[in-house]
């Protein structure tokens, strides 16, 4: 039997980090959302017991390091089953890019073979199994819009935003999301207001929301890499109506209303990057 499973990636609409804990993570406050560009995994059965990953992209890892093959190995773990299965990547999510693709892939595991073995687990025992995976799984496992807290892993959900278009660029660098959270300097943090966003979004507000983007770990990844400061400027200078870099980067993403205004940034910012894409909100 096989089954498709979609897995939607992920924008942060705002990022705060108040502390460094005493394991090593960072205690964060995100508002995060998903958006129509997703990767296609198909999780077929196979007679013998083993995790088998088959993606054409080279930056996908085939072995135990895919967050997907861990998905499916903790599954068989913690239930004791004894089944195999092969999970093929269709990769659409640009890689290493701040849009919890990886993350999104283990979830979109964790929920597939939650029917295609027939487990019966809830949406909240997926999360939390997804947890031990990576910070973003949790959010990943119910997609939509939510306030991610504690390491990532604790959800609240929260009204979709209004609708409207988003235009990603990712340049062609790949970062790493510990080396980024490594140079944050928690002594000169400009907080967003994660309250504000919050009420833009209960609200609907599509204005508000424009206003109150923020990522902390912005400002570290353009001190890393200048082009993305570039990319910001240029989508900004062709009309978007809000821009900011999603997660630790380096996709640079921009709001825009009017469909109008959409294809000249898009245009625009082609000329630049080659990896440009302009997807709808899924939000919930
Ligand atoms: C920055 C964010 C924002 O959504 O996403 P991405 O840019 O990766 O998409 C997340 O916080 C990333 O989540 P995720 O990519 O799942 O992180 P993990 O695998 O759990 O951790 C990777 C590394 O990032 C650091 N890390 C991660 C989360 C956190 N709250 N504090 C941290 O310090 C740790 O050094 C950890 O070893
Ligand atoms: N299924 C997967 N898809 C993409 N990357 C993966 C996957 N599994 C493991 N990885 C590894 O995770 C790292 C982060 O990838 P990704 O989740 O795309 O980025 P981000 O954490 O910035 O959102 C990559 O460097 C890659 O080697």
């Amino acid at each position: 039997m096989r089954l498709l499973v979609k897995a939607p990636a992920k924008i942060n609409l705002s990022l705060d980090v108040l502390h460094k804990r005493s394991d090593g993570y960072h205690e964060v406050e995100m508002v995060m959302t998903t958006i129509d560009l997703a990767d296609r995994i198909e999780l077929t059965n196979l007679s013998d017991d083993t995790i088998k990953i088959l993606s054409h992209n080279r930056f996908v890892p085939d072995d135990g390091r895919n967050l997907a093959y861990q998905a499916a190995h903790l599954l068989k773990e913690k239930l004791n089953i004894k089944k195999g299965v092969a999970i093929s990547i269709d990769k659409v999510i640009p890689v290493a890019a701040g849009l919890a693709g990886g993350s999104s892939d283990a979830a979109a595991t964790l929920k597939g073979l939650n029917r295609l073995w027939d487990l019966g687990l809830s949406m909240d025992e997926l999360a939390e199994l997804g947890a031990e995976i990576g910070s973003d799984v949790s959010f990943c496992v119910y997609g939509g819009t939510a306030l991610a807290s504690g390491r990532g892993e604790k959800i609240k959900h929260l009204p979709a935003p209004p609708n409207c278009w988003v235009i990603l660029a990712k340049p062609t660098i790949g970062v790493s999301t510990a080396d980024v959270y490594k140079n944050l300097d928690l002594k000169n943090i400009q907080h967003p207001d994660t309250s504000a966003m919050v009420s833009a979004l209960e609200h609907g507000n599509y204005r508000d929301i424009c206003s109150n983007l923020g990522n902390v770990l912005e400002s570290v990844t353009l001190d890393m890499h200048p082009e993305v400061s570039q990319i910001k400027d240029q989508m900004e200078r062709f009309g978007a109506d809000a821009v900011l870099m999603s997660g630790s980067g380096p996709t640079v993403y921009g709001l825009v209303q009017y469909e109008s205004r959409l294809h000249r940034i898009y245009n625009g910012l082609r000329g630049f990057c080659d990896q440009v894409f302009a997807v709808r909100m899924l939000g919930d």
